[in-house]
């Protein structure tokens, strides 16, 4: 199974408005993929081409090796999970039943994991799903998404209404799951600091575009903090991409984006400055943020 994607040049259009804009990637198979942006960067319009709930207005999307709009093969090998609540509404079958059904209709569906998940998330498996709290239907709905096994699963924000606890249960259970059954799965999310262990590589959009892409790793590894005297902190970022910077008295502290060569490091540990790691969330925060804010 190799459920690898490739967009080229791909746009996602509402009338007039441009949501997603000629963007192009490649997103690799049997990985975990976050998808970053924030609200309204256009992470759910283009979920909607990749899951071929929607044809794409420009370019090509190609997803293991076809175009997945109206291709029955592709979208029987595709689960979407968003927030499907108000649909849920008019779900009157019982939790349970509703699970052992869903081997109908999702061929790779593991009903001993569902069963198992159900018990972890603390389903009332006798409870009617549109009585279910909002919390336990995102729980449902998770389940229902990795129980399906389906080579292409893309959970857009599913843990809305989830607590805490059932967050890190949702994300464990993801890991768990992906090690034995490794499949491409999308994570959208704007929650990073406690998503970014759940991903191999990251796909980073902000209003319409690709921010960037790389593996989580080497995202990380481009992100430092320097913090030192002023004047020795301005000097050594002059040529720097700095996202962001803080003055406590005479201390100033950055946080630049960009390769550092190892003789960068050392004249920077010759001039006294301290270097330090940033987070993906320190990276989400402030390359996606806006000039006025
Ligand atoms: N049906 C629609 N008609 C017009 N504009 C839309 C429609 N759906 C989305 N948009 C616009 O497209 C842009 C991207 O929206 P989208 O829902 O894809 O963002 P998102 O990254 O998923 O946001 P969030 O994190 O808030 O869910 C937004 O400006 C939104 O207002």
């Amino acid at each position: 199974m190799s459920y690898a994607i490739e967009a080229k040049d791909v746009s996602v259009r509402y009338k007039n408005f441009t949501a997603i804009d000629q963007v192009s990637f490649q997103l690799e198979s049997g990985k975990i993929h976050g998808l970053l942006g924030r609200n309204g960067a256009g992470k759910t319009s283009l979920l909607s081409v990749l899951s071929a709930f929607r044809k794409t207005d420009t370019g090509n999307l190609i997803i293991d090796g076809e175009d997945p709009f109206e291709n029955p093969r592709i979208m029987q090998d595709t689960i979407f999970i968003f927030d499907q609540h108000k649909d849920l509404e008019y779900s009157y079958d019982k939790v349970g039943e509703t699970l052992k059904e869903m081997a109908y209709f999702r061929p790779n569906f593991d009903e001993t994991l569902a069963l198992q998940l159900a018990e972890k998330f603390k389903l009332p498996l006798n409870k009617k799903v549109n009585q279910l709290s909002k919390g336990k239907k995102s729980a449902f709905q998770a389940i229902i998404g990795l129980a399906s096994r389906a080579p292409l699963t893309i959970f857009d924000e599913a843990y809305l209404g989830m607590d805490a606890p059932t967050r890190e249960t949702f994300y464990n259970e993801i890991l768990n799951d992906q090690e034995k059954h490794p499949r491409t799965i999308i994570f959208s999310t704007h929650l990073v600091s406690e998503t970014d262990y759940l991903f191999d590589e990251v796909l980073m959009i902000h209003n319409g575009k690709v921010l960037l892409q790389d593996t989580n790793e080497q995202v990380i590894s481009k992100g430092f903090s320097i913090t030192g005297s002023l004047e020795q902190v301005d000097d050594f970022t002059k040529e720097l991409e700095v996202l962001n910077s803080q003055l406590l008295g005479g201390t100033k502290s950055v946080m630049v984006y960009g390769e550092l060569s190892e003789q960068q490091k050392n004249a920077a540990n010759q001039a006294g400055l301290d270097i330090g790691p940033l987070s993906l969330h320190d990276l989400f925060v402030h390359l996606t943020k806006e000039e006025k804010e």
